[in-house]
């Protein structure tokens, strides 16, 4: 099957990529140039076709969707950078949405398309019973989930052969920089990882599997459903870090929009969930240890990046 991502050397889009060319699938990539992206093209070179491009011109989308028989839709801006430049993303989000769905109904023979969508837009659910199910309500709680919810719409009344996958938290096998979000989330948080070459398998499995016409729900399953504190300390604890104390971060009654996901049809049919929580934390362990100078000095700076940390809590500042 011929088939483009875009977003192609994110978090998620690099490994639905190497999923698609060990399946054997006919790989198209298209994604910003940048040195992080080029660095992944290099290992997938002749064995997928590399296009750089902005999904905001449209011309340069409908250039990549020529041709191809479904487009996993992945370029996108996600929290916390979406509220940084709301205005860039609202242009990314709903517009580079936009750019794929007339580019893929402007062919005489469309492609389907997937669209990838979050947990978030259940909104904040904390005080429910989890599991969230598809037939939950949804809604939108800030940009992000207003461009998800948006993307969802645009494509479910397109007239394409459509999916969407809403995905529970896919940490990243790359350092993440320290963000003052990381308070906003009470530690009581019910929280539901998924490992990010397994959303790269449901991504893969999907495109030989009935998953068209519908939504699912794609997350690491129950060995994978832990508390914020957890996933915190763990985080922490890999780079010595001593974590926070508890004032330091938004208190249980403050609305935070994740939860445990039923994941239990997904999985039926994509056959994806192959890690669990301690085997994520220990690959983004691995995929982010500092190395060498870096290690040696990294005793040095923990008290340094302690009280950098500390210092983002607004709950700390407030006292
Ligand atoms: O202006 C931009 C900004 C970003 N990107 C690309 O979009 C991708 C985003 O990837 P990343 O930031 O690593 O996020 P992921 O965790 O991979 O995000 C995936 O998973 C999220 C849900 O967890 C979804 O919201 C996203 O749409 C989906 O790409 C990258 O390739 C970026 O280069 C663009 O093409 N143009």
């Amino acid at each position: 099957m011929r088939i483009l991502v875009t977003g192609a050397f994110g978090n998620v889009g690099f490994s639905t990529v190497q999923a698609l060319i060990e399946q054997g699938q006919t790989v198209r990539c298209f994604d910003l140039k940048s040195k992080g992206a080029e660095k992944k093209a290099h290992l997938v070179e002749g064995k997928a076709e590399i296009i750089w491009g902005d999904i905001r011109d449209a011309q340069a989308v409908a250039e990549a969707v020529k041709g191809q028989e479904a487009v996993i839709h992945l370029a996108y801006i996600i929290p916390p950078a979406v509220d940084e430049n709301p205005q860039l993303a609202q242009e990314v989000n709903v517009g580079g949405t936009r750019n794929v769905i007339e580019a893929a109904k402007a062919q005489s023979q469309p492609p389907k398309v997937l669209f990838s969508s979050s947990l978030d837009v259940f909104g904040p659910t904390q005080d429910q019973e989890p599991p969230r199910r598809l037939t939950d309500p949804v809604m939108a709680t800030d940009e992000y989930t207003r461009h998800k919810l948006e993307g969802e719409e645009m494509l479910r009344t397109s007239n394409l052969e459509w999916a969407i996958y809403r995905f529970g938290d896919v940490p990243p096998l790359e350092a993440r920089q320290m963000h003052p979000i990381m308070y906003t989330i009470p530690l009581n948080t019910r929280l539901e990882v998924v490992h990010t070459h397994d959303v790269g398998l449901a991504i893969a499995n999907g495109m030989h599997s009935p998953i068209w016409g519908k939504v699912w729900l794609i997350g690491g399953g129950p060995k994978c459903q832990i508390r914020y504190r957890d996933y915190l300390y763990r985080t922490l604890g890999e780079i010595g870090l001593q974590p926070p104390p508890d004032e330091a971060f938004a208190p249980d009654s403050k609305p935070y929009c994740t939860d445990w996901l039923d994941t239990e049809e997904s999985q039926a049919l994509l056959q994806y969930q192959r890690h669990t929580f301690d085997e994520i934390m220990r690959d983004v362990a691995e995929a982010t240890r500092p190395k060498g100078a870096v290690a040696l000095i990294l005793p040095l700076l923990r008290p340094l990046v302690s009280r950098q940390m500390l210092k983002m809590s607004p709950y700390l500042q407030q006292k």
